[in-house]
């Protein structure tokens, strides 16, 4: 095999590990479907009240931040679970700053969910 042949299959590899990371995050974690169904609950209304494509951007944008701060978050937590089951201060210290993140990540799109939709639904 060449190596430009090489490069592609490894690439097209490593995309298929990052989609069974993917299954195994929503297979595993109970917030992982709970984010499922609140993006598929959003995107309908996105389709229900035809936003415009800018609207859909940033929607699409804070809906993305929930799940990359979430997956982050459930990595940390997995880290830390394997290389350090006892308890400690400083676990804890990290495991509450990474819930911390999605917090934030979920109070921003909740935020911006409610000015985006606010507008359509009063019509
Ligand atoms: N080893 C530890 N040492 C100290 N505190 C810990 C430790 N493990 C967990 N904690 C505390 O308990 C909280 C919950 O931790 P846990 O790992 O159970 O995550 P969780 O928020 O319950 O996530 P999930 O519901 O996804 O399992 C942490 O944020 C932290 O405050």
């Amino acid at each position: 095999m060449n190596k430009f042949t090489n490069y592609w299959r490894t690439r097209f590899l490593s995309f298929g590990y990052a989609f069974q990371g993917m299954a195994a995050f929503l297979r595993s974690e109970p917030h992982a479907r709970i984010h499922a169904l609140a993006t598929v609950v959003v995107v309908a209304l996105g389709c229900y009240v035809k936003l415009p494509a800018l609207q859909w951007v940033l929607l699409l944008l804070v809906i993305g931040m929930v799940w990359v701060t979430e997956m982050i978050n459930t990595v940390v937590e997995k880290i830390m679970d394997h290389v350090a089951p006892e308890r400690h201060p400083r676990i804890k210290w990290i495991k509450d700053v990474a819930a911390g993140a999605v917090l934030v990540s979920a109070i921003i799109a909740v935020i911006a969910g409610v000015l985006i939709f606010f507008p359509y639904l009063q019509r």
